[in-house]
């Protein structure tokens, strides 16, 4: 793909020159309010309504490079999510984790003054391609955030099928009413919530809300589901809960987690990546590899210090 050096021109005087780089347009306040609408009102025509899941799927992040402004935050990450298996990104604040996962489905884009380059597969197929939408990249990479974010006004089986309206998707009460349980159970949610499907979501506690948002992820057949700290804001038994989830999930789906919690790290992942930013530098995977073998014996002095307990 040839670079257009208007978009970010600092990029050509950043040395990157090995970089397959990615342009990310410039997305101003009018291009945010607009893309949205047109990209729904497309997907209402044809989108076809998913309601099994197509399958999890291995995600790949190539030399991603990644700035706010002018400030580079990531430098050529690369990292191998394989299909159906937990990842967890873990390292101390602000060496990019978050930065780093929401690139891997176009979430960074939505702050103006980001960019980045570099490329993430999902499969065979570039997320940043300019003939992916934006809608397609969001429905197949899902993402459950660190605080709980139902719509509280909403039912709970409203929550549960609202992305489908937001990814143009169209479905009879029938298959709504199948989704809505599939979705639940999958979260590990409907046992708790089947009797009162049609009261506000608000009214359910922390943790309950954060597994109806793992839910409303699930709906949609995500490929990929993309966890930024989801267990951060909720109490112990709420966090073992969704960490049960987690490992019930984790064949249908690939599964990328950012954690500050080593115990939880090592409960949940297959796999691990520590990202390290040195003073000022930008962020960078130090060590990746078998959950248990980082743990156990990690090959970087700076890995074994981090997941000791001895800094971050
Ligand atoms: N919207 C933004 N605008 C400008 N800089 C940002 C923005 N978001 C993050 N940054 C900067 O990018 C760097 C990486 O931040 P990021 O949130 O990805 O780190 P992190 O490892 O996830 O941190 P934490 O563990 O505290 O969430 C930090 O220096 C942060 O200040």
């Amino acid at each position: 793909m040839s670079y257009n050096s208007e978009l970010a021109p600092e990029r050509l005087d950043a040395g990157d020159t090995t970089v397959d780089l990615v342009p990310v347009p410039p997305v101003t306040p009018r291009r945010r309010a607009v893309l949205p609408r047109r990209e729904r009102r497309l997907a209402v025509d044809t989108v076809p309504l998913l309601t099994a899941t197509p399958g999890a799927t291995e995600l790949r992040a190539d030399e991603i490079t990644a700035w706010f402004g002018d400030r580079k935050v990531l430098d050529r990450v690369s990292l191998t999510m394989p299909a159906g298996e937990v990842t967890a990104l873990i390292g101390p604040s602000g060496c990019g984790k978050s930065t780093f996962l929401r690139i891997l489905n176009r979430m960074h884009e939505l702050v103006p003054s980001a960019s980045l380059s570099g490329r993430v597969l999902l499969g065979e197929q570039d997320v940043y391609a300019p003939d992916q939408r934006l809608t397609d990249a969001r429905r197949r990479i899902g993402m459950v955030f660190q605080k709980p974010n139902p719509f509280p006004a909403m039912s709970i089986y409203e929550n549960t099928i609202a992305a489908l309206d937001l990814t143009g998707q169209k479905a009879d009460r029938a298959t709504k009413d199948f989704l809505v349980e599939d979705s639940l159970r999958k979260a590990s949610l409907w046992d708790e919530v089947r009797d009162r499907l049609h009261q506000p979501a608000g009214g359910l506690s922390g943790g309950q809300q954060q597994r109806l948002c793992i839910a409303r992820a699930m709906a949609i057949a995500p490929q990929v589901l993309l966890m930024d700290e989801p267990c951060s804001a909720l109490d112990p038994t709420s966090t073992r809960r969704v960490e049960e989830t987690i490992g019930e999930l984790r064949e249908q789906v690939t599964i990328v987690i950012v954690t500050h919690n080593m115990q939880q790290a090592a409960r949940v992942s297959d796999q691990c990546a520590f990202f390290l930013a040195a003073q000022n530098q930008p962020g960078v995977i130090v060590e990746y590899g078998d959950t248990e073998a980082m743990f156990s014996d990690p090959q970087d002095p700076r890995t074994h210090d981090y997941v000791n307990g001895r800094f971050g």
